[in-house]
Parts: C-alpha cells; sequence; structure tokens
C-alpha cells in the first residue's frame, strides 16, 4: 500500500512521517488552511530524502503558476485537483514530474487518460476530511490510483477493503485541527497501513 501524507508545513511533522515510512509527503500550494508558499515547500522538501516523493498540490492554478511554484519548491510530484483538462498535464508534462491527477469519483476513472502517472480519487470537497462512500469507486479506477477523502487512523482499513485502491492519502486525519498536523496521529495512520517506521 504506497501512502501519502500531505498538508505537511512544518519541519518536525515532516520528520515524523519520513521516520514512519510514509512514501510521500505533500505540501498544499493552493488555497487552504494547510497553504505553504513555494518558497516554504523548498525548505520543507530540502530535508526530505530522495526515496520519499514530494508533491506540491494545486486546484484550479493555470500551468504557469503550477509550473513556477513546482520549479521555486523543487518538488518532485504535481497533484491538480479542480477537473483540470487534458492541455494542463501536457503543458506540465516536459517538467519531468510525476503528475497526478486529483478528481471526484464521477470522473474518467482510467490512470493515464490526461498522460498522469498517478490518479487520486478524493471526496467531491478535496481537504474537508469528510469521509465519503469510498466503496462506490471499487473495480472503477484503471492503474495506479489512491483514495483520499476523510480518511483517518481509526478507519483507513475500513476504507482500503471497501474500495481496494492502490494508494492512500491523507491530510485531515492526521490533524487536531484544520492546517495542526499530530505527529501522534502521523504516526498511527503509518502503523494502521502495515508501516513500522
Ligand atoms: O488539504 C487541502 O486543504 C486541500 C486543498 C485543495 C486541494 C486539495 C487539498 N487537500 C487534498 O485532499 C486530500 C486529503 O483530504 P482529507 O483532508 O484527508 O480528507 C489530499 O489529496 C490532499 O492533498
Amino acid at each position: 500500500m504506497y501512502v501519502k501524507i500531505c498538508g505537511l508545513s512544518e519541519p518536525e511533522h515532516v520528520a515524523t512521517a519520513v521516520a514512519a515510512g510514509a512514501d510521500a509527503i505533500g505540501f498544499v500550494m493552493t488555497r487552504s488552511p494547510r497553504r505553504v508558499t513555494p518558497e516554504r515547500a523548498a525548505e520543507l522538501a530540502a530535508a526530505v530524502p530522495a526515496h520519499v516523493l514530494t508533491v506540491g498540490v494545486f486546484r484550479g492554478e493555470d500551468p504557469d503558476t503550477v509550473r513556477a511554484a513546482a520549479l521555486t519548491s523543487g518538488v518532485r510530484a504535481v497533484q491538480l485537483h479542480g477537473r483540470h483538462p487534458h492541455a494542463d498535464f501536457t503543458a506540465l508534462k516536459d517538467l519531468g514530474l510525476t503528475l497526478i491527477r486529483a478528481v471526484d469519483a464521477e470522473a474518467d476513472l482510467r490512470c493515464g487518460a490526461y498522460d498522469e502517472d498517478l490518479l487520486l480519487v478524493d471526496a467531491p470537497h478535496a481537504g474537508s476530511g469528510l469521509p465519503w462512500d469510498w466503496a462506490a469507486v471499487r473495480g472503477r479506477p484503471t492503474g495506479r490510483w489512491m483514495l483520499a477523502g476523510g480518511l483517518t487512523p481509526a478507519n483507513v482499513n475500513e476504507a482500503v477493503a471497501a474500495a481496494e485502491p492502490w494508494g492512500v492519502d491523507v491530510s485531515s486525519g492526521v490533524e487536531t485541527a484544520p492546517g495542526v498536523k499530530d505527529p501522534a496521529l502521523i504516526k498511527a495512520f503509518l502503523e494502521a497501513v502495515g508501516r513500522d517506521g
């Protein structure tokens, strides 16, 4: 199970996620209580070892804005929420970064249909922390896809059993308040999916 911990903004939380076995960590660079500037994301990403994928998260920004933020921050992947057109992914392809298309369950769920490398199937309102009907997507996405939306240490195994994703992604579920990560919850989430650090 591939695991991404998202919405990190403090070095100690990045260190906790890495030490506890995260495969990817995300920095939100769009409107959100978790927003960090590209410069702050660069500081955080600099401490991340090469085996952990650093992801810049965006929603609705134009490709030039995403490109500039990705280059400034040095992230190795970009995650685009908000039903971006295929052309936006094509426009970013030359960066050589991992492209993640983040959609709700009503979108085209074929990973690669927009030239993306990974698909993320999320709740209708990304970053809300609200659980949704994970079982509704079981068997529908193709290729490498992550499940997100309302996952917590307590429910992630139920969600995985319901949807059978390739990976999982969490933000709100490892927080004590919007934008406030809790190291104990980060560790608990990774332990719940079988990571022992
Ligand atoms: O976290 C946000 O505030 C956010 C804002 C805009 C786009 C995406 C955002 N987060 C993404 O939402 C999922 C996790 O959701 P949850 O909080 O665990 O329910 C993850 O992909 C984040 O990158």
